[in-house]
């Protein structure tokens, strides 16, 4: 069964470890958050995760929102194992599919075709059952013969086509999503949600980073307002998202966990 557990998980970033004073001053005045320290090197750190308390189970369809650099996408990065904690234990169980980053790991000499084997290959799946399902992934790509040429040959919209189908390939155990997806193209974009949105109903854990509330409240069960890199409320899609737009509406800064 799938899980995620996050214990006093924190991330820091060093953003500028120069000696140019008058920068590292703008640079902290130019802090509202707070999230800019002086490290014990001098350097000038952002935390964009902080002590971060999380227990994800089966059935779980979690939104992150906040405000701008809330710590969303770093929290995803965290669970796809794109960044390493700075500090904490993180415990994921189960096979991560992310969503976002879709061009990453894509050998762009390798064929289509080769990058969806490649891709079935890193999750185990059996060589039988992906050329079982070759045929339905190809039509979705509506790639046709380019499936067979290099995949640096291909456009950009070409790339996040095969990326998208590849990726949906193999039904997820944890799908991890960054603002729905990006896609220029429409015509695909709705072809790509209908197909996301079957994927999200497979998986047994979801998590979604959006600003947008029909997206939230169609896709998830629970939500995690993050500010300042730590969570502020966890609890149903509704309530969550209500709480959010209350305090935004009063203009007032968010409380964090643990402040008084
Ligand atoms: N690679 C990085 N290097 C330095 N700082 C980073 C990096 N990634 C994120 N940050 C910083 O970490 C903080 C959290 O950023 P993050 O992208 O996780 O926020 P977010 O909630 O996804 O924001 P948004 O809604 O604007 O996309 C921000 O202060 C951001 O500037």
């Amino acid at each position: 069964m799938a899980s995620i557990h996050l214990n006093d998980v924190s991330v820091d970033f060093v953003l500028y470890q120069g000696s140019a004073r008058s920068l590292k001053k703008t640079l902290l005045r130019s802090s509202t958050s707070g999230a800019l320290k002086h490290d014990a090197h001098h350097r000038i750190t952002v935390k964009a995760l902080s002590n971060l308390n999380l227990r994800l189970e089966h059935g779980d369809r979690v939104g992150l929102i906040g405000g701008n650099g809330a710590g969303k996408t770093t929290l995803l990065r965290v669970l796809a194992g794109v960044y390493e904690p700075t500090a904490g234990r993180i415990r994921v169980e189960g096979r991560v599919t992310p969503l976002f980053d879709l061009g990453l790991g894509l050998d762009m000499d390798a064929s289509g075709y080769d990058n969806i084997r490649m891709r079935a290959a890193y999750f185990g799946i059996d060589g039988d059952e992906i050329e079982s399902k070759m045929d339905d992934i190809a039509a979705f790509t509506e790639l046709g013969d380019y499936l067979d040429l290099p995949v640096r040959t291909y456009s950009a919209g070409m790339t996040l086509r095969l990326a998208f189908a590849a990726a949906t390939a193999v039904d997820p155990e944890i799908l991890l999503m960054d603002e729905w997806i990006a896609v220029s193209d429409t015509q695909f974009l709705e072809k790509a949600q209908r197909r996301a949105e079957g994927f999200v109903s497979r998986s047994s854990i979801m998590v979604v980073a959006s600003h947008v509330d029909d997206v939230l409240k169609r896709l998830c069960n629970k939500a995690l307002w993050l500010e300042r890199g730590g969570a502020v409320r966890i609890g149903p899609v509704d309530e969550v998202l209500a709480a959010y737009h209350k305090h935004n509406a009063g203009g007032e800064a968010a409380p964090r966990d643990g402040d008084e």
